[in-house]
């Protein structure tokens, strides 16, 4: 995927089998959302197709919910002012028949089809423990549910695979915990998870298979123990190795941290003063 002169995605293959929880890792700018957004048609790749069961996808949005791959974006994107029902039954509707004019006409196929979306709607909400709160205004639930609710709406579309942009970003340990229950019993469904995570705990004790990428390129692909082992992951992402004496170096960073800390105090001083 290029934007003008800038290669944000270079040359990446990758597969997600069903079953299998899989993490894509990898430090900012590394292209992981990018990737995101041309598996789900929300940008159309420079080169290159996006498969599901075979079928190569159009890069189009609806299509590819319809043919089978949901997605929560990085920033929580609920509709604030309806209700945690209203907001599941807007995954649904890739999955109803019931055309425009049924809808307005309110007919008994639409009503039907309604109940029936309803119903489904309620076992997610079950399945993700919000049933109690179904007419609660989405704004109204901590940033937690909020989250969840992203997620249950996703589901509402039925999906074979699930794509999570950081489900983890701005939670407590707990909902972190969670969510990390949750992302197991979703895959106990049978639904493939693909996440895109910095939580690197949480990352490596989901996934099945971690991927890292690294200024648009895959780095390294394997089992969590295999990338946590790999010397140019932890150069390139996990922070260069331990060497030498523990001592200087910790010293030599303390060092240059006061001495920044003093320069942006000694600007911020300057700036009051003006
Ligand atoms: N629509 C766009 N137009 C131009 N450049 C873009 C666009 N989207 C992303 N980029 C660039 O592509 C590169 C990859 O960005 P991307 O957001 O995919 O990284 P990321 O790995 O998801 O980062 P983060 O972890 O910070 O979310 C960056 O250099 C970014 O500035």
């Amino acid at each position: 995927m290029r934007f003008g002169g800038l290669t944000a995605v270079r040359s990446v293959d990758f597969t997600v089998n069903s079953g299998e929880i899989v993490g894509l890792i990898g430090p900012n700018g590394a292209g992981k959302t990018t990737f995101f957004n041309c598996l789900t048609g929300l940008y159309v790749p420079t080169e290159g197709t996006v498969s599901y069961k075979g079928t190569v996808l159009p890069p189009k949005p609806h299509l590819v919910t319809q043919a089978g791959i949901a997605r929560t974006f990085q920033n929580i994107r609920l509709f604030a002012n309806m209700t945690v029902l209203e907001n599941v039954l807007v995954g649904r509707h890739t999955r109803t028949k019931e055309g425009l004019w049924s809808a307005l006409l309110r007919g008994p196929g639409f009503k039907k089809a309604e109940k029936a979306s309803e119903e489904r709607a309620m076992e997610l909400l079950e399945f993700i423990g919000l049933a109690h709160k179904r007419d609660h205004l989405a704004r109204n639930l901590p940033y937690g549910e909020q989250r969840k609710l992203e997620i249950a709406r996703a589901l509402a579309s039925d999906p074979g695979l699930l794509l999570l942009d950081e489900p983890t970003a701005g939670m407590n340990p707990q909902e972190t915990r969670a969510t990390e229950e949750l992302v197991f019993a979703i895959r106990d469904k049978g639904i493939a998870v693909l996440l895109i995570e910095h939580d690197m705990r949480f990352v490596f004790n989901l996934s099945d298979r971690v991927s890292v990428l690294v200024q648009g390129e895959k780095l390294v692909e394997g089992t969590s123990e295999v990338v946590q082992a790999d010397e140019r992951v932890i150069a390139a992402y996990l922070g260069e190795p331990f060497e030498g004496d523990p001592g200087q170096a910790e010293a030599a960073e303390v060092e240059a941290a006061e001495a920044s800390a003093d320069a942006t105090s000694t600007t911020s001083t300057k700036g009051e003063a003006q």
